[in-house]
């Protein structure tokens, strides 16, 4: 007889009577019903592999360890790339993201950085002939490279790095050099064991003159011994520039002195997915589990409810639930903007190359900083047992955080999108997704409510807070002050107007993509509850922007606070069943709170089980040194 499978009964009712098709919602994530086909093929080919299980969760290996099983299931996790059901590109694209290949590799992926950015580092700068030469050799491993631009001294201001690469027209070689111990670079994921070759970031020096930073191509370590090649610390290597920017010794001007930073712009628009995924995992995780976990008295009397019937975690896990839907459209967006920026650069077209930047650093910030904070209250919605490492909080919040840092820090990021915007304004011209500071803002001050209203105060706030700054720039250029010092002094107004940029844009998306998308009845009507939700919420958070730059009035506030707990209400009893929509398997969320069954005690109890101090009642430290304490008579 078929073991019967054990259900929650809490979580069994709430998946009664779902009033939308689930599979549609997965589909649209996943981007057709072909694509979860293929998803959920590949993950049973990978998740069904004895070998890439751990025998020990990683929290209780040592560094060394947990580096060593990490490459070895990396390793192993290469050789299966051939034989994927799902073809090579969209199995490495999910390796390497924050979803199938987090459940594998759950402290981080040795060879992530040869695939996020060696590889495109080659593919986006390299020429055709430097093309021909290294990435067959990456792609077939017979190379690991990673990216490696910062520096001890330097992270964020690449004018500033220090590394050196001196041309010598003698030889036609590059000489590479640290002239300092913060010239070393530092950080580069892989470049401490892994990797044998690197993209090299730095300044390049011919005939006397700075020509800026230029990737090079640097071998690392011998191909056989993997031992580091002579001289490795003060690199004199024989690196070659990648980029066609040398022509018989003379340096020839690229088209555009910011695309040797294109690398960094493509895992910026990866990064708003990535964290997109890791806000999936945790929102799935806490909503679960607010509706197993019964907690205190709502009505006197009655039993214990669900902790999701408290309007106060309704409001903490709601929010972040909408935001992993606004998150993907506004991430899919960029993505198309992205390949459509990339082709025409190919062709020698730059002129979509600012509004790329702009945006992707804006969304990058925005989704990041977004997601990080939702982590954190999602980890708090779950109490205790949300703060143990077997939730997988912890180590959701260090990816989501670490996202806030790399690949541009955010507050730099948010200073590059108002360099944008303040330039658009004055001089009224730009890209796509700035049309709106061109001319006046049209139509009536008055506020509505609609969701149309709404949209409109987020467009009335960007452009009315991008004024605001640029008034503050011209206050205190009339004081005298030099543009950089204007510019500093005005940093908080230039990131509020950023920030409220990058909202409109995520904004706009997801009204956008509800009037586009062929949805049904049932789940637009779901999704739109969403997103109106989502849309005051922000609102809410944000009302001091949308005072100072509209007619908002004080009533207005009060109706769309009510409006915003009226949405709370109707959307609590589809939240288990819009979370099972994302379809994260038990192995990516990797957490006993989230676990499809709700079994969460148990899986709780087993998790604490498998810690070694669990092994033996008596721990052998006890007679080393608290029995001779407790003898000591202190
Ligand atoms: C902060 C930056 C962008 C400043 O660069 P800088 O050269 O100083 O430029 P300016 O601020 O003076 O701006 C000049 C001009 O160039 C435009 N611009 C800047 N960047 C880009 C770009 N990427 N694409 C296109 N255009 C760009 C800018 O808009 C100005 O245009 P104007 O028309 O207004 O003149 C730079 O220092 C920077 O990017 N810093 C961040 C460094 C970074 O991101 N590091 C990441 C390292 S890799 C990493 O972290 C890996 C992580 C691991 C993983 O991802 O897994
Ligand atoms: C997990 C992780 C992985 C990484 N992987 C790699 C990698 O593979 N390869 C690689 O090359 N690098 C990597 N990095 C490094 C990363 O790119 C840098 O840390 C990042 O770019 C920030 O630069 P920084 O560390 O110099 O910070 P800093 O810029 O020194 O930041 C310190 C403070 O200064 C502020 N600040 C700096 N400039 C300005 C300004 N102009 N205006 C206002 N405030 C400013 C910042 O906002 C911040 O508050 C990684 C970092 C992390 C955390």
């Amino acid at each position: 007889m078929s073991k019967e499978i054990y259900e929650n009964p809490d979580l069994k009712k709430e998946r009664q009577n779902c009033p939308f098709n689930k599979e549609e919602i997965t589909h649209l994530l996943d981007g057709g019903k072909e694509k979860t086909i293929e998803r959920k093929q590949l993950e049973n080919y990978i998740l069904s592999d004895e070998q890439l299980k751990d025998a020990v969760p990683m929290e209780y290996l040592s560094h060394a360890d947990k580096y060593a099983e990490e490459l070895r299931k990396a390793c192993l996790l290469m050789h299966k790339l051939a034989d994927s059901p799902a073809g090579q590109v969209p199995t490495l694209r999910a390796l390497m993201g924050a979803g199938l290949g987090s459940a594998v590799l759950k402290e981080g992926n040795p060879l992530a950085l040869h695939y996020v950015m060696f590889i495109p580092a080659l593919m986006g700068q390299g020429t055709i002939d430097q093309q021909a030469k290294w990435l067959e050799k990456a792609y077939n491993l017979n190379m690991i490279g990673t990216y490696a631009q910062t520096e001890l001294g330097h992270g964020t201001f690449l004018r500033g790095l220090e590394t050196r690469a001196t041309y010598d027209p003698k030889t036609q070689e590059f000489i590479l050099e640290s002239p300092s111990l913060t010239a070393y670079k530092w950080w580069p994921g892989s470049l401490g064991k892994t990797a044998n070759y690197a993209v090299v970031m730095a300044q390049l020096y011919t005939k006397g003159k700075c020509e800026g930073t230029h990737p090079f191509m640097v071998q690392l370590r011998d191909e056989e011994t993997h031992e580091p090649l002579p001289g490795i610390v003060n690199m004199w290597l024989n690196p070659v520039c990648i980029s066609s920017y040398i022509h018989y010794g003379t340096y020839v001007k690229p088209t555009n002195s910011k695309l040797s930073y294109a690398t960094m712009v493509f895992v910026r628009v990866v990064v708003c997915q990535d964290v997109t995924t890791n806000l999936r995992k945790a929102v799935t995780i806490a909503t679960r589990y607010s509706c197993v976990r019964r907690q205190s008295e709502l009505k006197p009397g009655d039993r214990e409810p669900q902790v999701m019937d408290y309007q106060a975690q309704q409001n903490k896990l709601l929010p972040p639930l909408a935001a992993t839907f606004a998150f993907q459209l506004a991430a899919d967006h960029l993505w198309n903007l992205y390949h459509t920026a990339n082709n025409n650069i190919e062709q020698g077209d730059l002129e979509l190359l600012p509004d790329l930047h702009g945006l992707s650093c804006a969304l990058k910030a925005l989704c990041s900083s977004e997601a990080a904070n939702f982590v954190e209250v999602c980890r708090q919605s779950c109490g205790g047992h949300g703060y143990m490492s077997c939730s997988n909080f912890p180590r959701i919040y260090g990816q989501v955080t670490a996202a806030e840092t790399y690949e541009g820090e955010n507050t730099v990021l948010w200073l590059q999108v108002a360099r944008y915007l303040v330039k658009t304004r004055k001089e009224q011209s730009g890209g796509l997704s700035v049309k709106y500071l061109i001319g006046e803002e049209k139509g009536p001050k008055t506020v509505d409510t609609t969701l149309e209203g709404i949209v409109k105060l987020y467009r009335r706030a960007a452009v009315g807070l991008v004024d605001v700054a640029i008034a503050e720039l011209d206050k205190s250029g009339r004081k005298g002050e030099a543009p950089h010092d204007a510019w500093n002094h005005a940093a908080v107004y230039l990131i509020k107007a950023a920030q409220a940029h990058a909202r409109l844009f995520v904004v706009e998306s997801f009204v956008d993509s509800l009037k586009e998308g062929k949805l049904s009845a049932p789940v637009r009507t779901v999704l739109s509850q969403l997103c109106e939700l989502f849309i005051i919420y922000w609102l809410l958070e944000r009302s001091g922007d949308f005072f100072l730059c509209s007619n908002l009035t004080k009533q207005d506030l009060l109706l769309l606070n009510s409006k915003y707990v009226e949405l709370l209400a109707a959307i609590r009893p589809q939240a288990v069943n819009l979370v099972d929509s994302f379809d994260l398997r038990d192995e990516v969320l990797n957490s006993p709170l989230g676990c499809w069954d709700g079994n969460v005690y148990q899986r709780l109890f087993d998790e604490a089980a498998k810690s070694p101090l669990n092994q033996s009642n008596v721990h052998e430290s006890f007679h080393k040194y608290l029995k001779p304490l407790l003898k000591s008579n202190l």
